[in-house]
């Protein structure tokens, strides 16, 4: 398995230099699919977004399939690793105009075929496509956000709580067709998600990040069924008492 990701001791800053990430190290094989938790305020999201050059580190390095990112185009390193929020943004116009956006930053264009085959993935029927995408629902533009990524052919996926804004049903849906883009396409997949009975879900591995380091990595069942970290037992110990099962 390809090394996809590698991250070297990654520190980040506040803007007054306080450490928000204090030495990361890790890597992220072609195909996985990890699940990201830990208490909020950890750093998960400032993770998450050096890992598409949204910020640089302050010191580190992280690498793609080798390449220091810092060499990388942004643009073409932004294609190649995708990033879906929590809110979706829809820009202005139709469904279709919006799944263009990516493709043409690169001067490139979709067929309808290749737009009906995205809609297709995201579970959206062929007829939202002239549908003006900002009076879609919750669950329809999270999709169409999905789309919008997809569009690019990414090999690697970043989902920032993709399924904290939306209710139970639309969450499971997305959460299954992210499953199935994992499964079918073998994308690979960094999850952030503070929804601990999804993050044991989905992932196969789960990395636990606590005061900006990541304390806990491992298989996904073993992490959740014998933590080692004393943050990661009370974490996660804590948080299924609140939903009321202890496991
Ligand atoms: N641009 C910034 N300037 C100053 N502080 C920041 C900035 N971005 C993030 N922080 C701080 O860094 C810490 C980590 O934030 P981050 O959003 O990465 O955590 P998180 O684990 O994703 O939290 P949550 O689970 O609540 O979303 C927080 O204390 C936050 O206030």
């Amino acid at each position: 398995m390809e090394e996809l990701i590698t991250i070297e001791n990654v520190v980040k800053n506040d803007d007054k230099g306080n450490a928000i990430l204090k030495g990361i190290s890790a890597k992220v094989m072609d195909g996985e699919l990890i699940t990201i938790i830990g208490p909020s305020g950890s750093g998960k999201s400032t993770f998450l977004s050096l890992l598409n050059r949204m910020t640089d580190p302050d010191s580190g390095i992280i690498r793609f399939k080798g390449k220091n990112y810092l060499e990388m185009n942004v643009l073409e390193l932004r294609r190649k690793i995708g990033m879906v929020f929590q809110v979706p943004t829809m820009l202005s116009g139709t469904v279709r105009e919006n799944l263009l956006i990516g493709p043409k930053l690169f001067r490139q264009t979709l067929s309808e075929e290749e737009i009906d085959n995205l809609l297709e993935q995201v579970a959206l029927p062929k007829t939202l496509k002239d549908q003006d995408a900002r009076t879609l629902s919750g669950g329809q533009k999270q999709r169409v956000s999905l789309a919008r990524t997809l569009a690019n052919k990414p090999e690697i996926l970043l989902l920032d709580e993709v399924t904290a804004s939306l209710d139970p049903t639309s969450s499971l849906e997305i959460e299954g067709l992210v499953q199935v883009l994992h499964e079918q396409q073998r994308k690979t997949i960094l999850w952030v998600t503070h929804n601990l009975k999804q993050a044991k879900r989905v992932g196969q591995y789960t990395w636990v990040i606590a005061n900006g380091k990541i304390v806990e990595q491992g298989p996904t069942e073993e992490v959740f069924e014998n933590p080692q970290h004393e943050i990661t037992k009370e974490f996660i110990v804590t948080a299924f008492d609140q939903e009321g099962e202890i496991q």
